[in-house]
């Protein structure tokens, strides 16, 4: 069958070559005569083939890059092409060995409608007219997308169809990509596909602070014009803190989940010096979390470099290159993490945004206030044992229990007993075929009594290391009492006077007498 678009192009191409021929004649008429004629000429081919076309081509630039606009409506046309056109092609997504993209074959049409506006995309091939050897022969073809629709429509369809179709593509380009969890080794980011099934459905938390969490990550996302607007960069900071076990990392792996981000795992204790660290920052792309983990261990840093430093100080003593490089590396070598926020605002304001900055943390109260203060980190979240609306979150995901009798219990002993989230976990999971959700309750239950009692021997053994600490203490200052005491009745004897009391009454007396005084 003939489709609409197809037909009108055809009697394009006919009434351009009729032109074309009209153009033939050139002298054997006169000039005034001629331009009259191809006027009336063109106003004849737009009444009688009154449709625009636009062209969108696959390679374009010097290099032959692949077209980012050829990419998207490519992705945008995918649906459409699959239910409409009959010939397809099969591209398996990058990275993905199970992800396929369709999209229509040369000389394939689909149609689409905006606003009410019907339009018609095809895809045509200009084959090349010298048939020579290339290694990129897909590039050498020369496919375009063509875009046909009525000329009344111009305006609307050449502004906002073509913007609309582009961010289309690419939103449904970034819902389909693999995502990756990258890594900096030996100088460089590598990258595997991030595939953690956390989400926020699955993290056991209060219900209240994850909608919090969720509400915040969405303002941030649609905060483009927002960040833009008070000319700031467009980063938002989180500080997890909180006991191991607790669902840092959980959590982090649901942010990526939640906003469809690449996750950019950055182990400072690999990066050799601030230059590498902004290098390693800038490489990173938008749509992403950079987290540091344990920033509290990170803090030593400065440190553990400096001793590593003096290790190799004798070998470098003697090598004239390391001490050529030396002033330079002086100044860059330290990688501190105030630093780091210091350059995370100027970098990512300058290279577009974007990009979740998520530190963690076991100890908080170690931290420096300035580090943390809000602006660099602007929301602390702590992630704590587990209470009793997580637990049901957890009994739910593993054992796909909504309530039980049991559960008035676990929620006694929860209210009375710090046990973590991966503790309650790991006590839920069944762990043999006979394992039913009751059984599994009930070891929970002997978990939590277990962790009640050590928890209470541990602070009846704190009490008493305690007591006997302050009873040392005690007894050393009544020592040192004597050791004074001691040493008055000495001088006292030098001065000339009698004594024939004990140490501990001498002072006191020798005071009564006023033989010091
Ligand atoms: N809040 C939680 N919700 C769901 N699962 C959790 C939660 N906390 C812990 N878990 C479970 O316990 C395991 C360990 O948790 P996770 O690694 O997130 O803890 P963490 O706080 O990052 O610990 P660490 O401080 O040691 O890095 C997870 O794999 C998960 O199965
Ligand atoms: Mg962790």
């Amino acid at each position: 069958m003939m489709m609409m678009g197809e037909t009108w192009s055809q009697l394009g191409s006919l009434i351009a070559t009729a032109m074309f021929l009209w153009a033939m004649f050139d002298k054997y008429f006169p000039h005034h005569l001629r331009s009259l004629i191809l006027s009336h000429s063109k106003k004849l081919a737009s009444f009688v083939y009154p449709y625009i076309q636009i062209k969108f081509h696959e390679f374009t630039g010097e290099y032959l890059k692949r077209s980012e606009a050829y990419a998207a409506i490519e992705t945008y046309l995918s649906e459409k092409s699959s239910s409409e056109a009959k010939n397809l092609k099969a591209v398996v997504v990058k990275d993905s060995s199970q992800s396929v993209q369709l999209s229509m074959d040369e000389n394939e049409e689909v149609t689409d409608e905006f606003e009410g506006i019907k339009v018609w995309w095809g895809v045509k091939k200009i084959i090349p007219r010298t048939q020579s050897f290339s290694f990129y022969p897909e590039m050498e073809e020369k496919r375009y997308y063509k875009l046909t629709f009525h000329k009344s429509h111009r305006e609307i369809l050449c502004g906002k169809y073509i913007s609309h179709v582009l961010q289309e593509g690419k939103a449904i380009r970034v819902r389909n990509r693999q995502r990756k969890l990258c890594i900096n080794k030996s100088r460089k980011w590598s990258h595997v596909t991030f595939e953690h099934p956390a989400s926020f459905d699955t993290l056991a938390m209060e219900s209240k602070k994850k909608e919090e969490i969720i509400n915040d990550l969405i303002k941030f996302s649609q905060g483009k014009e927002y960040y833009a607007k008070i000319g700031k960069a467009w980063k938002r900071g989180y500080l997890l803190y909180g006991p191991p076990g607790t669902g840092k990392s959980s959590m982090i792996a649901a942010m990526a989940n939640f906003m469809n981000y690449d996750i950019y795992d950055l182990e400072l204790t690999n990066v050799k010096d601030n230059t590498e660290l902004r290098r390693l920052l800038i490489e990173t792309t938008s749509k992403s979390i950079i987290v540091i983990e344990d920033i509290d261990c990170s803090l030593d840093l400065t440190g553990q470099r400096k001793k590593k430093k003096e290790q190799v100080k004798d070998e470098e003593e003697n090598d004239p290159a390391s001490k050529m490089a030396k002033g330079e590396e002086e100044s860059n070598s330290k990688v501190t993490l105030s630093g780091l926020l210091n350059f995370i605002d100027g970098l990512w304001s300058a290279c577009g945004g974007e990009r979740i900055i998520v530190f963690t943390t076991n100890y908080v109260e170690k931290l420096d206030p300035a580090l943390i203060r809000r602006g660099r980190m602007d929301k602390h979240i702590e992630l704590s044992y587990c209470g009793f609306e997580a637990f049901k979150v957890l009994a739910k995901n593993y054992l796909d229990v909504d309530s039980h009798p049991l559960f008035v219990t676990i929620g006694h002993l929860l209210e009375e007993t710090n046990i973590t989230p991966a503790d309650v976990a790991e006590n839920l999971m069944p762990k043999s075929l006979n394992d039913d959700s009751e059984t599994c309750l009930k070891k929970l239950i002997e978990a939590i009594k277990t962790a009640k009692e050590e928890a209470k021997k541990k602070a009846e053994e704190e009490a008493r290391l305690k007591a006997e600490k302050e009873e040392k203490e005690k007894q050393e200052a009544s020592q040192e009492d004597v050791k004074v005491d001691k040493s008055l009745a000495k001088e006292v004897k030098e001065n000339g006077v009698e004594v024939v009391i004990d140490d501990k009454t001498l002072a006191k007396e020798v005071k009564e007498i006023g033989v010091i005084a």
